[in-house]
């Protein structure tokens, strides 16, 4: 479980996070969504300690992230990440990609290790891309094996900032797909900041809006999308996202 109460987060004078109050079940999909610079990147980054908060409360997994004191690996080894470009190591192969820190960081055992890489290969179809190099696979492929590396440390809880971004049109459905396979897996809570709508509308639990660092909408999906959200600037985002 995530829980934000009274969060705040400043770079420097500018204050890029409000009043953030927020809980996310376990198991959650919760989409994030807003105008560029809103603060949604800020917000995820937040949860797995890639940004600090400055003032307010942040529990994630039992753990308070405003704390000194806790261990920010315990965090990271429940939370994982993918972004937008996928910085796969490009002198190993992408087997060797996804072995990697369970390998170093778990100290997981060489062979289960690898049996759950190719486990995970196989679930974003692409186990016979094990012996490849990043450079020989595609930007679509490279962000599957970005997710199945990220899932090979078996987090509970998976950020997902803006996956599709930076694919080619072409290869966005296969990414998709892989990720609405995780968000149907109750057992994993996914945040996702994505301007890809069909996938809040097939998967999400929650969509949240955001605005200049405020949350203004928290809808189930069924509310924003059917029953349209109820602030302004929302209602205004979401016509323009949906017609284009
Ligand atoms: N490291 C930083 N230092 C200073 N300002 C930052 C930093 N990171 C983000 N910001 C600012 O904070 C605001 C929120 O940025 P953030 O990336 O969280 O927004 P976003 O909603 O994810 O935007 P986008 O959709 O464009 O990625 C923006 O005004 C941005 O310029």
């Amino acid at each position: 479980m995530i829980e934000f109460h009274d969060v705040e987060k400043y770079y420097g004078d500018f204050h890029a996070l409000h009043n953030i109050n927020l809980t996310i079940e376990a198991g959650e999909t919760v989409v994030l969504i807003g105008p560029s610079g809103s603060g949604k990147s800020t917000l995820i980054r937040t949860v797995n300690g890639l940004e600090r908060i400055n003032q307010g409360q942040l529990i994630v997994d039992g753990f308070d992230l405003a704390d000194k004191k806790t261990d920010m690996n315990k965090i990271r080894k429940n939370v994982g990440m993918v972004f937008q470009h996928f910085n796969l190591y490009q002198n190993k192969t992408v087997l060797e990609n996804i072995m990697l820190a369970p390998r170093i960081v778990l100290k997981k055992d060489e062979a289960k290790n690898k049996e759950l890489a190719m486990q995970l290969l196989d679930k974003v179809g692409l186990a016979d891309k094990a012996q490849s190099y990043p450079a020989q696979v595609s930007g679509g492929q490279a962000q599957r094996i970005a997710i199945a590396r990220s899932l090979a440390m078996e987090p509970k809880c998976i950020l997902f900032d803006e996956p599709t971004s930076a694919l080619d049109p072409e290869m966005i459905d296969d990414v998709l797909n892989v990720m609405k396979d995780i968000a149907r897996d109750s057992s994993m809570t996914m945040l996702v900041v994505t301007h890809e709508m069909g996938f809040a509308r097939e998967v999400g639990d929650r969509v949240i809006f955001m605005a200049d660092g405020h949350i203004l909408e928290d809808d189930t999906k069924e509310k924003f999308f059917d029953g349209q959200p109820s602030n302004e600037r929302a209602k205004q985002f979401l016509s323009k996202i949906i017609k284009h």
